[in-house]
């Protein structure tokens, strides 16, 4: 085939990608509408837009994961055909994925050679790889232990790897979508300082977030789409957040969380002395004790990974944990035959977990099912004890997605075909409309864009406003601040130190995240 390495000259004065017309259809869902777009080489371009809007379709046709319906790609000014993403990586372009594609038990230098063997690429031997992959760390502040399992390491580091796989494909142009959602702040600002510095070096990135500050703060220049339409590119320098909002949304977004102040009444959850210890004998959870009550938002702030996901895992009952735990009052059960999700639902509580894609839905059920997953076993939802109504269940779903602005409002669709955005509506929407008495809700809105990110903390608020008890746990600090009135700061397993949302501040709540106690912070 007309590979992507076709002959032809090269200057270095035409733009590292071009698209022109490209337009890709799924069914009867646009994704991509007649998209044209230049990225300059040597820049780094924010590509933003509401969920649903085609960035990652687009980039997976640039990637040749899909083949376009139409259009034409040039990659440094000659007209190339990505079949695959061998193809892809023989123009120059490397991705970096949202959900990672590592081998997880092979070693990290390993998973960078793997696949580069045969084909049109050197054959390496381990030394050599070893010496270009210490290269590549020196040149660009990638260090990473190149003997490391990938099972072994956090999503910072995986993430490393996968820039350092590309780079090692000779990746002239790399493609990052959504690459802090799973970060914390300092990996973040890290994964930025890498950016930089591959750009310095003369590389084009294209970087797709729902971050607008980060677009303001990394990128020279940022294009806009639109329900499968490319609507406006701009120079970073002269946009602003709100301009950037208003053009991705159609209408003005409220950018701050605005709220009234909290009427706590009854306590709903009472925990007392939580311990949870892993399988390796590793202490997750250390007497922990906190309270939520009736009516108020407990924000739960920390890096990821520092028992947060525990917590929440014991209180969905999804692992087993000593100490107590109260609702209303009650003791739940925290290791028995009373621990697990049911029992849990059957108290009152509803449960939005932080991994929407293995434990909030199925992913290959259609969204009516998923709008019932956990509760299918309710009797107001069967026709016959036993059998569930799927008619009913089926138009009670069309009218909660279009409440929750599900896109597209199809309840017939699977849900694994549905945007990371629109999965996470998918879930909230099930878990809020139960009207729980305690919600649990792990990061709410990553990877959702800005438009519904108002939309959920609308939400959530109102049901605090209801009179309902909410715990949120989120690596967001902006959005703990914006929707908590109190926030509970965890660190290595334990509880830091709580502090009412008025009377503290980004700087003291980091302070507390990285393991300072109370009021050393
Ligand atoms: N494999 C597929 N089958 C059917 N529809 C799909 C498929 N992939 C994407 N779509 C649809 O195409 C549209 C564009 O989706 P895409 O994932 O490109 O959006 P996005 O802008 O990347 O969204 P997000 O910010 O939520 O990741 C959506 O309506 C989506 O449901």
């Amino acid at each position: 085939m007309a590979g992507a390495a076709d002959a032809g000259a090269d200057t270095s004065s035409a733009p590292a990608i071009e698209l022109r017309g490209i337009s890709k259809a799924f069914g009867p869902v646009r994704a991509n509408r007649d998209i044209s777009l230049v990225v300059q080489r040597g820049t780094i371009h924010g590509i933003v837009g509401e969920n649903g809007a085609g960035k990652s379709t687009l980039m997976s046709i640039l990637y040749g994961f899909y083949k376009a319906d139409a259009g034409e790609i040039l990659i440094g000014g000659r007209p190339v055909q990505i079949g695959d993403s061998q193809d892809a990586i023989r123009a120059g372009i490397g991705m970096v994925f949202q959900h990672f594609k590592l081998v997880e038990p092979f070693t990290v230098l390993e998973n960078v050679i793997l696949g580069t063997e045969d084909g049109a690429l050197l054959k390496p031997s381990l030394a050599k790889a070893r010496g270009t992959l210490r290269q590549l760390a020196a040149d660009y502040e990638l260090e990473v232990d190149p003997d490391a399992r990938i099972e072994d390491l956090g999503v910072g580091m995986r993430q490393r790897v996968e820039i350092l796989k590309a780079l090692y494909r000779q990746a002239d142009i790399l493609i990052l979508d959504e690459p802090t959602g799973v970060l914390t702040p300092a990996e973040a600002d890290h994964l930025f300082r890498i950016l930089e510095n591959l750009k310095s070096q003369g590389k084009t990135i294209i970087l797709i977030t729902h971050k607008l500050r980060e677009i303001m703060a990394a990128t020279d220049t940022v294009s806009v789409m639109r329900r499968g339409e490319m609507t406006a590119t701009l120079r970073t320098a002269s946009t602003n957040p709100a301009e950037l909002a208003e053009l991705m949304v159609g209408r003005k977004v409220l950018l701050r969380i605005d709220k009234s102040p909290a009427r706590p009444g009854r306590t709903v959850l009472e925990i007392e002395k939580l311990c949870v210890t892993d399988a390796q004998g590793i202490a997750r959870l250390s007497d922990v004790s906190l309270s939520v009550r009736a009516g108020e938002i407990l924000g739960l702030a920390g890096v990821a990974g520092n028992g947060q996901s525990h917590l929440l895992e014991v209180l969905g009952g999804m692992r087993p944990a000593t100490g107590h735990v109260r609702i209303d009052g009650k003791e739940l059960d925290l290791s028995g035959p009373g621990c697990d999700g049911r029992s849990r639902r059957a108290v009152g509580i509803a449960h939005v977990p932080e991994d929407r894609q293995r434990e909030g839905l199925i992913m290959p059920f259609h969204a009516w099912e998923d709008s019932v997953f956990g509760y299918h076993t309710d009797p107001a939802l069967q026709s016959a004890p036993g059998l569930m109504d799927n008619a009913r269940i089926r138009s009670h779903a069309e009218d909660q997605m279009a409440r929750f602005d599900v896109r597209p409002p199809n309840p017939d669709l699977a849900a694994q075909s549905f945007s990371g955005g629109n999965q996470q509506k998918l879930v909230l929407a099930r878990e809020i409309e139960r009207n729980p008495d305690l919600l649990l809700v792990g990061q709410p809105t990553r990877g959702v864009d800005i438009g519904a990110i108002e939309f959920i903390h609308r939400r959530i608020l109102e049901l605090r406003d209801a009179g309902k008890a909410v715990l949120l746990v989120s690596v967001e600090l902006d959005e703990i601040l914006g929707l908590s009135d109190r926030i509970a700061v965890m660190c290595g397993g334990r509880i830091m130190g709580e502090r009412l949302t008025s009377e503290t501040d980004e700087t003291e709540l980091g302070l507390m995240m990285a393991g300072m106690k109370g009021k050393a912070a």
